[in-house]
């Protein structure tokens, strides 16, 4: 059957493609299509091999295994199914039969609609190249000669029946036997061809047509000479063509092939169909991937939604996270600072506890020892209560002896009571007559005691009523011990001191009293020849010591004793309240004695109460002097207007005067080192009432502390300083006038020259005893404060020495003297 019939009788079979559409026959429709269509291929081409169940899926599968228009119509030749033919050659060829139609003014279709395997627009391609030719033939050879058909003239080289394949053929069997035959030179040149895509300048178009054995030529060549013939027409624009297409409708070829292509069409268009089918079953398959992609748009829109939600909720947790990031952040910070501060609290408790351990180790270790001494003291007290309860026990057992030898006694003595009971009578007797005696000698006593203080008051004027004793301090430390002034000091009073300036015999003097201290002398010794005067005092005498030097040669040291002074220290002060005390306490049985203390300070001719009890410091003149108004005192003593204190014991004493230092200490402050620039004086006033006749006796002791007696030149002081040194020097000289006066025994003494001399007027002078302590430094430097404080002695025991060289006294020294300057030759 050629093509034409082929087409027609498939669409009489109802292959009809756009009959199978619009038919709408469905899956059963285009099933039993395929079905046909599978049969015709497979009677067609029996290489193809297709199951008669071939699913639509399998037949273009089938159709794209190699799967070009160009393969499928070369397949549509019986027996010319070419293997290893590449696909892009059967592109190439598709690509021309395309372009051709286009050409031709026909409707084509798309490479892809072969890949995709939609069948629809080939068929119908095929569908409108069927009616071209069918009008064309139609038409008649008017219109054929408007085409040509060129086809080459295909001489076989060998002059035999032309086209031979190259291709093996030793696998092909019956119909491809038959095609094997064809001649080998024309299977070559198709061949080469088919891969060129070109049947090559050369041939003719119009032998090709003319050649005979076209009948078993493959359908790609048919197509390639057709194609060829069109394009040379169009080219050429040439009537050629109907009349080659015409020879190609005379060929017998384009007979036989008309057949088979119209079964091959009808296949084809049974293919349409089922592809129709198919792409029903696609648009299905595309509405439902449609509605799919909706969904999954839809989803995705959700999913959007979700995601920008989650996007939301991210951004929220990220600030969460980055808040919670800070937090954390700053819990890390304060928890390292935390950390620090627990360390460093760690670290202070730990030394703390260290500490404490070791506090409590050493406790315990005292504790320890303590205990261990505890235990050891009581191991030796129940030692001795042990030896106590032993000696107890011999205790009591002696006891009991002696309360046995007790009895024994009481016994005796009972014995002896009867006895004395026996001569007692006789006793009384006897002792009556010697009370009788001892009566009479106590009616004589007062009068003997009053004989003997007057005997005792005539031993101490014939001693001296003023008394002069040289004192000389031993050197300070620091001061060089060669440097001394003193040369020479004689047991009965007697002082050679030297000039270091001078030479011989000039260099040396000698002065004279009552006795001389040397360095060596204790408290004790000068206080010896005191004594005596303090039992004065307590008969009704007066007595005055003072201290007379210059400053720092020690004249507190010998009235008071130096500072905190042990009892071995204590000055003349001391000493003789001390005695005073114990006189007193002898006598207690026959005079009832009352002791009051006063002290006084003058400084700059002004009288100060170094006792005051209402601790106020009055401004000087603030005691208002007595002078000698006995009478108008209610104890008859004559006494400054400053506070009495009433004493019982040396304790007493002791501390009023430290009160009275203490005050002068403050004024000391207050005026410069104002100890050594006033005189201070203590006075102790002794009232004794006899116990039998109620007489009274009134005794007065002075102790008196004098100011500096250095020479002040004028030259060098001023201010202060002068006026404090002329009142030293006036008060000093006014006691040598008084003491000089009294001395000499002269009718006027003149007390009232100074303030320290109208003070001490009851102690200076009369029935008084005056004891002078003069103090000498022994440094050579003081040499002149020395020999001025020696001559002051001197007048106030009223002996020149070292003028006296006429008289007995002055043979005496001067071998005294000469002695003095062997030994100190020597
Ligand atoms: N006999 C002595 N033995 C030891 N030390 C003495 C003696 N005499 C004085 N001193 C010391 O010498 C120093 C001066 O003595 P002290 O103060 O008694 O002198 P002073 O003449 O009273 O001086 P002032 O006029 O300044 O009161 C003191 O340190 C004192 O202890």
């Amino acid at each position: 059957m050629d093509l034409q019939a082929q087409l027609h009788s498939g669409e009489n079979r109802g292959l009809n493609i756009d009959h199978q559409v619009s038919r709408g026959d469905g899956a059963e429709g285009l099933r039993g299509m395929l079905k046909g269509l599978i049969e015709w291929l497979n009677e067609q081409l029996p290489n193809l091999n297709l199951p008669a169940e071939t699913s639509l899926e399998t037949f273009r599968a089938c159709l794209l295994g190699g799967p070009t228009l160009g393969h499928l119509l070369n397949s549509l030749s019986p027996g010319a199914v070419e293997m290893g033919v590449r696909s892009e050659y059967h592109l190439a060829i598709v690509e021309r039969f395309l372009s051709t139609l286009d050409k031709m003014g026909l409707p084509g279709f798309e490479v892809s609609d072969l890949e995709q395997g939609s069948m629809v627009k080939v068929l119908e391609c095929l569908h409108e190249l069927k009616s071209y030719f069918t009008s064309d033939v139609d038409r008649g050879p008017a219109h054929n000669r408007e085409r040509s058909w060129n086809l080459p003239q295909m001489e076989s080289t060998d002059g035999s029946d032309s086209f031979q394949a190259d291709e093996p053929q030793s696998t092909k069997f019956g119909p491809e036997k038959r095609r094997n035959s064809w001649g080998s030179k024309f299977q070559t040149v198709l061949h080469n061809t088919a891969l060129s895509g070109n049947l090559g300048p050369d041939v003719k178009i119009s032998d090709l047509v003319k050649w005979n054995s076209l009948d078993k030529a493959p359908t790609q060549l048919l197509f390639s000479m057709i194609e060829r013939v069109m394009d040379e027409s169009f080219e050429r624009k040439s009537a050629d063509l109907f009349l080659h297409l015409a020879c190609l409708q005379q060929n017998s070829l384009y007979k036989s092939r008309e057949g088979k292509y119209q079964s091959r069409v009808k296949a084809l268009e049974t293919l349409a169909v089922g592809a129709s089918e198919e792409s029903e079953v696609a648009v299905n398959h595309l509405w439902q991937i449609k509605t799919e992609k909706i969904k999954l748009e839809e989803k995705k829109e959700h999913d959007e939604q979700n995601v920008l939600r989650l996007i939301g909720e991210k951004d929220e947790r990220d600030a969460e996270i980055g808040a919670l990031r800070q937090e954390l952040e700053a819990a890390k910070i304060s928890y390292g600072k935390h950390c620090l501060r627990l360390e460093s609290q760690a670290k202070d408790t730990k030394a703390e506890l260290g500490k404490k351990i070791k506090d409590l180790e050493c406790l315990l270790a005292l504790s320890t020892k303590k205990m261990r001494e505890f235990e050891e003291i009581s191991e030796y007290e129940i030692q001795k209560l042990k030896n106590r309860e032993l000696r107890y026990h011999c205790f009591v057992d002696s006891h009991f002896g002696f309360l046995q030898e007790l009895r024994e006694d009481l016994d005796s003595v009972r014995r002896e009571v009867l006895k004395t009971r026996e001569w007692y009578p006789v006793e009384f007797q006897h002792l009556g007559m010697k009370l009788k005696e001892l009566l009479d000698a106590a009616e004589n006593y007062h009068v003997v005691l009053a004989e003997n203080r007057k005997l005792y008051n005539e031993v101490q004027d014939l001693k001296g009523n003023i008394r002069v004793y040289c004192r000389i301090r031993p050197f300070l430390p620091g001061q060089n011990e060669k440097h001394t002034a003193i040369e020479y000091i004689g047991e009965n009073g007697e002082l050679v001191v030297v000039n270091p300036l001078k030479q011989g015999k000039d260099s040396r003097r000698l002065f004279k009293f009552n006795k001389v201290f040397g360095p060596t002398a204790n408290q004790e010794d000068v206080f010896k020849d005191t004594q005596p005067l303090i039992q004065s005092v307590l008969d009704g005498y007066n007595v005055c010591i003072f201290a007379y030097g210059q400053t720092g040669s020690g004249k507190t040291y010998t009235m008071t004793g130096p500072d905190m002074a042990l009892e071995k220290d204590w000055g003349v002060n001391y000493r003789a309240l001390h005695d005073l005390f114990q006189i007193s306490q002898s006598r207690r049985s026959s005079i009832l004695y009352e002791v009051g203390l006063q002290m006084v300070e003058i400084y700059n001719e002004q009288v100060r109460d170094l006792l005051t009890s209402d601790g106020s410091q009055k401004k000087y003149p603030f005691l208002r002097f007595l002078g000698s108004t006995y009478h108008n005192q209610p104890n008859g003593l004559a006494v400054p207007d400053a506070s009495m204190h009433h004493v019982n014991s040396t304790y007493d004493v002791l501390e009023l005067m430290k009160v009275g230092f203490m005050n002068r200490a403050i004024g000391a402050t207050a005026l410069n080192e104002r100890s050594s620039r006033s005189h201070s004086i203590l006075t102790v006033h002794v009232r004794g009432t006899d116990l039998k006749n109620d007489s009274v006796l009134r005794g007065c002791l002075h102790l008196v502390d004098l100011a500096g007696s250095e020479r002040v030149d004028r030259s060098e002081a001023a201010g202060d300083r002068l006026r404090e040194a002329q009142h030293i020097n006036k008060s000093l000289s006014a006691l040598g006038d008084v003491i000089f006066a009294l001395a000499q025994k002269n009718s006027h003494v003149p007390y009232r020259n100074s303030k320290l001399t109208q003070v001490l007027q009851s102690s200076l002078g009369g029935q008084a005893k005056t004891i002078m302590f003069v103090q000498l430094n022994p440094d050579v430097e003081s040499y002149s404060e020395t020999i001025s404080t020696l001559k002051f002695a001197e007048r106030v025991s009223g002996v020149e020495l070292g003028a006296a060289h006429s008289n007995k006294e002055g043979r005496d020294v001067r071998e005294l003297m000469d002695q003095v300057h062997i030994y100190g030759a020597s």
